[in-house]
């Protein structure tokens, strides 16, 4: 089932895999860059948690040396400036904390700043080459724009103001990198436990592995799955819907890779998929369940797309959940439909109510009510002329069929092969006489799920069955998760 459409799936979450995968290279890259970061940065927060312990002593109720000091720790995470300021322990370095602390609160006392450098009076670092190769074209210590290099630079002000002394930087962050690599998570832990500021642990989030896919990276797979979405009769407006929320999902935020960057696409995937295919639905078990008894069911769809079929698999269905069900044929056009639903209430062991060829069918409709209320049944399955939607003859009998009975349910029916058709016969008896959901035959001869991916979508009602063969047994609720699976799953093994 649906096994075109699997492959192509597959083939998109293997070519953004791809993209995901080189933008993940890049950062592995850097890691020792990010290691510095991340050093340089908690190197400056266990100096304010000491400054903060130190001065907290006299009494010096207001200005709290912890508040600035959070400032400065919140102000450090967004940027290249924030952790440059955060190496507290060169003369130069604590020449940009001050450059730094004044960009960001341009009152004049800062003495916090200052108590905070003197707090550790630490060696003047050698600088270490290496350190600045790693800083590369100069990006500094850009924790976040790390990993997006080719985007232009958004930050101004006052990172330029910490700019100037690159040197005394790269051997700031190289102490603090050494500082922290021996005790880096007893750092953070402690931090965190002592409830100072949080700040350790934001900084680590932002340094753990990570990728950006770019809009360009995706923009081959994406052109790929569209063209391959049509192909497989996925209607037009659904398939721009789960490009959009693709890129929503994918493009432009960076992404931690906690697992893999194949299941950040694979969830992309099946979010993107499960929204255009879970719509409207609900829980069909329960609304039987809910309904005043009987409760009336009548099925629509054009010639010969499995309607009585899918009446009698239905009341297989029902009467396995305790329901007790009564047959009515509205299609008292056809010749021979008579007999053909009569063969399946036989065979079902379940009574059939029919009136001569040519009849009206709501009146059929009406007779099976009269029937279920006098015998106890809970459910009336009726079936319809299967004529085009566009016939007016079968919409007034529907639309007498709604007055006379009142059903609690209208479903479409149509066969997942028809793909395109199908979707476009949905929309339009959907418009024509309001359905409630649909039942989607043959889905068991479909590779390309064209249908199944798009009738909710288009006509706001949801798929709530799949016929998946001609016994009585082959009717599958359709559950959009579980169709996310079917349609996923066995990508890896092929
Ligand atoms: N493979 C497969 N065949 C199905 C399925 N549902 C129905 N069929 C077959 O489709 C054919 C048409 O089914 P019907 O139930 O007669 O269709 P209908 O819509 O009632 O047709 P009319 O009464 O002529 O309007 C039959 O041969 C069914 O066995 C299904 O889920 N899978």
């Amino acid at each position: 089932m649906f096994d075109n459409l699997k492959e192509k799936l597959g083939s998109f979450r293997k070519d953004a895999e791809e993209a995901a995968e080189e933008n993940v290279e890049e950062v592995e890259d850097e890691e020792d860059l990010e290691d510095v970061d991340e050093a340089a940065v908690e190197a400056e927060a266990e100096a304010a948690d000491a400054e903060e312990a130190g001065a907290a002593e006299p009494e010096a109720p207001d200005t709290t040396p912890g508040d600035d000091a959070a400032e400065v720790a919140e102000t450090e995470a967004d940027g290249d400036l924030e952790a440059e300021a955060a190496a507290p322990d060169s003369g130069e370095a604590a020449a940009n904390a001050d450059a730094s602390s004044a960009a960001v609160e341009p009152e004049p006392e800062s003495a916090d700043t200052e108590a905070e450098l003197e707090s550790e009076p630490e060696p003047e670092p050698e600088p270490e080459p290496e350190t600045e190769s790693g800083s590369g074209s100069g990006s500094g210590l850009d924790l976040e724009g790390m990993i997006r290099d080719d985007e232009p630079e958004e930050s101004a002000g006052p990172a330029d103001a910490a700019e100037p002394d690159a040197e005394a930087d790269a051997a700031a962050e190289t102490e603090a990198a050494e500082a922290v690599e021996d005790d880096d998570t007893d750092t953070d832990d402690e931090a965190e436990s002592n409830g100072s500021t949080g700040f350790g642990r934001k900084a680590k989030s932002l340094v753990k592995g990570k990728f950006v896919i770019e809009e360009e990276d995706l923009e081959d797979p994406l052109h790929e799955l569209e063209l391959a979405l049509l192909s497989s009769d996925v209607e037009m407006g659904v398939v721009d819907e789960i490009l959009d929320n693709l890129r929503d999902e994918l493009i432009g935020e960076t992404r931690a890779f906690t697992t893999s960057t194949g299941d950040v696409i694979e969830e992309a995937l099946r979010d993107a998929i499960y929204d255009v295919i879970s719509v409207g639905q609900f829980d069909f078990n329960e609304r039987i369940a809910i309904e005043d008894k009987p409760v009336v069911i009548v099925f629509t769809g054009v010639n010969g797309v499995g309607k009585t079929t899918s009446i009698a698999k239905m009341s297989r269905y029902l009467e396995e959940r305790g329901y007790s069900t009564v047959m009515a044929n509205g299609d008292t056009y056809r010749a021979g439909a008579n007999e053909q639903i009569q063969e399946h209430a036989d065979a079902l062991d379940t009574k059939c109510i029919s009136h001569e060829q040519g009849g009206d069918p709501a009146a059929v409709l009406y007779d099976a009510v009269e029937y279920a209320e006098a015998n106890d049944i809970d459910v009336v399955l009726g079936d319809t002329a299967g004529r085009l939607h566009t016939d007016e003859g079968l919409m007034d009998q529907l639309a007498k069929i709604d007055r006379v009975v009142d059903p609690d349910m209208t479903l479409f029916v149509d066969e997942a092969v028809a793909g395109q058709d199908a979707v476009n016969r949905a929309r339009e008896f959907n418009e024509a006489a309001e359905i409630d959901g649909a039942v989607l035959t043959k889905a068991d001869a479909d590779s390309n799920g064209g249908a199944a991916i798009s009738v909710a979508h288009v006509t706001g009602k949801p798929i709530l069955f799949l016929g998946v063969g001609q016994g009585y047994d082959h009717l599958e609720r359709f559950d959009p998760d579980e169709m996310v699976d079917r349609l996923l799953e066995d990508e890896d093994e092929e």
